[in-house]
């Protein structure tokens, strides 16, 4: 058994989906305490509490302490991962619905399915678009497409938008079983490409996304990017507006985003999204401060070591780190100074 302390670092959502993916994996039994204890309101959420039952799903795994608001879980695998076909609703752990981010609950078991025997595809519905998360956008053009050139053979279908709170969204996923990870090695990121971008707009009127559309190429444009975004308006269970941006540079990707909120003019949805992207580009980084701490693990259970440079080093980063060395799969080095992360398969020493 190993024993997580969920308030170290950062004390979020990911020092249990980190350990949830790995005690799926491993087979090792761990009890975590002080689960999100870093947060105004600690415990496990809708979003979280999915996680925790998608991956018991997988594993046939025990549970104790599976419930809102628990600070401690433990999580003891009966079985190796299962590939198969899955739903998981984070409506189900929350009455009334939640717009709790698919995207965590799809990381959580990406990487336990992605090297079992045998091809998986799930459903999953709930928030696919929220704050502070990865969107399902960054999902299908920036992480999926960077863990493709590390061997993972997955791909993401979004069927409808959910935005918060009340969430409503549904991706499926078809994930290819029994693939072998290797390392990545992203230290330059070459020329950009392009921007690509999509302004979205559900049950709002069309002139929304155009706008959005509309100041995010002029601005692009004026900065002296290359950008092409596209106006869509679709179907949803609720009104709901957003801007996601993909930059494609030669050796990397990056995505960025900004949501419509009442009295929010379109064109400052725009700017918030482009005004991230334009810091980036600015910093020559090839990998953003988020893809940062999501490579840690893809890149912890590959047969070589991989090595980045990071747009900025976050506690999000550093703690992901932590988290996954205690389970003894990886060494893995963070120069605060250099901006680099080395990660050391302890199988590729
Ligand atoms: N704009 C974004 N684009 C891509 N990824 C993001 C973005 N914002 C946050 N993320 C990622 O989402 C994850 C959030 O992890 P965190 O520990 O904060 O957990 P959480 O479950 O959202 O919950 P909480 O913060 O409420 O505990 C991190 O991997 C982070 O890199």
């Amino acid at each position: 058994m190993i024993d997580i302390d969920g308030s170290y670092g950062e004390g979020g959502g990911q020092v249990l989906r980190s350990s949830l993916s790995l005690s799926a994996i491993t087979g090792e039994p761990i009890r975590i305490v002080g689960i999100r204890a870093g947060r105004k309101k600690p415990g496990l959420a809708a979003q979280h509490l999915t996680a925790v039952r998608a991956a018991a799903r997988i594993c046939n795994a025990q549970l104790r302490g599976d419930a809102l608001g628990s600070m401690m879980l433990e999580f003891i695998p009966g079985t190796a991962v299962q590939a198969g076909i899955y739903t998981f609703d984070v409506r189900e752990a929350q009455q009334g619905g939640s717009a709790g981010a698919i995207a965590l609950v799809l990381q959580t078991i990406l990487l336990p399915l992605a090297l079992a025997t045998g091809d998986s595809q799930v459903t999953l519905r709930g928030g696919t678009h929220v704050s502070f998360s990865p969107t399902m956008t960054y999902i299908e053009q920036v992480y999926l497409s960077m863990l493709r050139r590390m061997g993972v053979e997955a791909e993401v279908k979004l069927g409808a938008w959910g935005w918060y709170p009340q969430g409503g969204g549904e991706v499926k996923m078809q994930v290819n079983g029994g693939i072998k990870l290797s390392g990545i090695n992203l230290l330059e990121r070459g020329d950009l490409q392009q921007v690509q971008g999509l302004a979205v707009a559900t049950e709002l009127p069309a002139h929304i996304p155009q706008r959005m559309a509309n100041r995010a190429e002029n601005l692009l444009r004026e900065a002296g990017l290359k950008a092409s975004v596209q106006a869509l308006r679709e179907k949803g269970v609720a009104p709901g507006a957003g801007i996601f941006l993909t930059a494609e540079y030669k050796n990397s990707l990056t995505g960025f985003g900004g949501f419509g909120r009442l009295r929010m003019t379109s064109e400052k949805v725009a700017e918030i999204a482009c005004e991230q992207l334009l810091k980036f580009h600015q910093t020559g980084a090839p990998v953003d401060e988020h893809l940062a701490d999501q490579l840690l693990l893809p890149a912890a259970l590959a047969s070589q070591q991989s090595q980045y440079r990071v747009a900025e080093v976050s506690t999000h980063l550093t703690t992901n780190a932590a988290v996954i060395e205690q389970f003894g799969l990886a060494r893995i080095r963070v120069d605060e100074s250099e901006k680099t992360v080395t990660v050391i398969p302890v199988i590729g020493d």
